[in-house]
């Protein structure tokens, strides 16, 4: 192997230390922060992450509170509980666990938390926020990758930047971010013919589909870093990402783990969010 693991779990650990002590100094002042998790159905994947959401955030001394609803819910039973929770001077942040049921209207839900609560960055604001330069929350996955690059010293200025995904929670966000680091980015996607001409020329891979093995070693250019968003399952039913990480281990200078690279510092970055949205007042 000679590429250098990012960890994301030690990164996750050194930050979520830092996190903790920001939690304490605010819960000495009688400001302890909280986070409203909001779960809507039974799908497993999603009880999963909001359980681990949960988790670290009893690990650094943030309240949160989990609500949990059937996946008939109606979308104004849901809107009237996210109402309340805007209302909640003990809540910083909310977060409505994505996906929701077909019946409900995700652009409605995420628009009704209150701004100054939107901790997953989700909203026309914070989207526009970040687009524009102006302080605000960043959606946590892109936020995170930027924090895992960093970790590596690698400066990204001139660099060449190549985006694999345009969603709005990881491929655009995470394209503006690393043009904000004033790197040189170009997006890829499912209408891109030739993926691997563009990454070919990267310095900085970011694979973020959805689909395994998209990234293979033939595409990578030597000493290139390599981030891995994916989160499928192989045919044995292991964890895996969007990249060929045994093959192009041997070519990368630095790569992520799936498990153990973007993954918890997704959640890392969203503690961190509702931490400075606590420290807002
Ligand atoms: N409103 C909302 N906000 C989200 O941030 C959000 C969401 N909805 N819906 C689903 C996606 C997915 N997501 C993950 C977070 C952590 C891991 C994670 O910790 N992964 C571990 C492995 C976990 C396992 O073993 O299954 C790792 O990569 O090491 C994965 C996925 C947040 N999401």
């Amino acid at each position: 192997m000679s590429a250098q693991l990012i960890d994301g779990i030690a990164l996750s650990q050194k930050l979520r230390a830092e996190i903790a002590e920001r939690a304490a100094a605010l819960t000495a002042q009688g400001r302890q922060p909280g986070l409203a998790v909001i779960l809507v159905g039974e799908d497993p994947a999603s009880q999963v992450y909001v359980r681990n959401k949960v988790k670290a955030c009893g690990d650094v001394g943030i309240h949160s509170v989990m609500e949990k609803y059937d996946a008939d819910l109606s979308e104004a039973a849901l809107l009237e509980r996210i109402a309340a929770l805007n209302a909640d001077p003990s809540i910083h942040g909310i977060l409505v666990q994505m996906p929701l049921p077909k019946h409900i209207n995700p652009h409605k839900v995420i628009e009704a938390i209150a701004a100054s609560k939107d901790v997953d960055g989700y909203s026309v604001l914070s989207a526009g926020e970040l687009m524009t330069g102006l302080e605000g929350f960043r959606p946590c996955t892109p936020y995170g990758c930027m924090k895992l690059i960093e970790a590596t010293g690698t400066d990204l200025r001139g660099k060449h930047a190549v985006v694999i995904g345009r969603s709005n929670t990881v491929g655009k966000p995470m394209a503006l971010l690393l043009l904000q680091a004033n790197a040189t980015v170009t997006i890829c996607h499912s209408a891109t013919p030739d993926l691997g001409l563009y990454t070919r020329q990267a310095d900085v891979i970011v694979a973020a589909v959805g689909r395994r093995n998209t990234l293979t070693a033939d595409m990578v250019k030597p000493g290139a870093l390599v981030i891995d968003v994916g989160m499928n399952r192989d045919e044995n039913g292991k964890l895996c990402g969007d990249v060929d990480f045994a093959n192009i281990k041997e070519v990368a200078s630095h790569i992520t783990p799936v498990p153990g690279g973007v993954g918890p510092m997704t959640i890392t970055m969203l503690l961190m969010n509702t931490i400075e949205s606590a420290e807002r007042g």
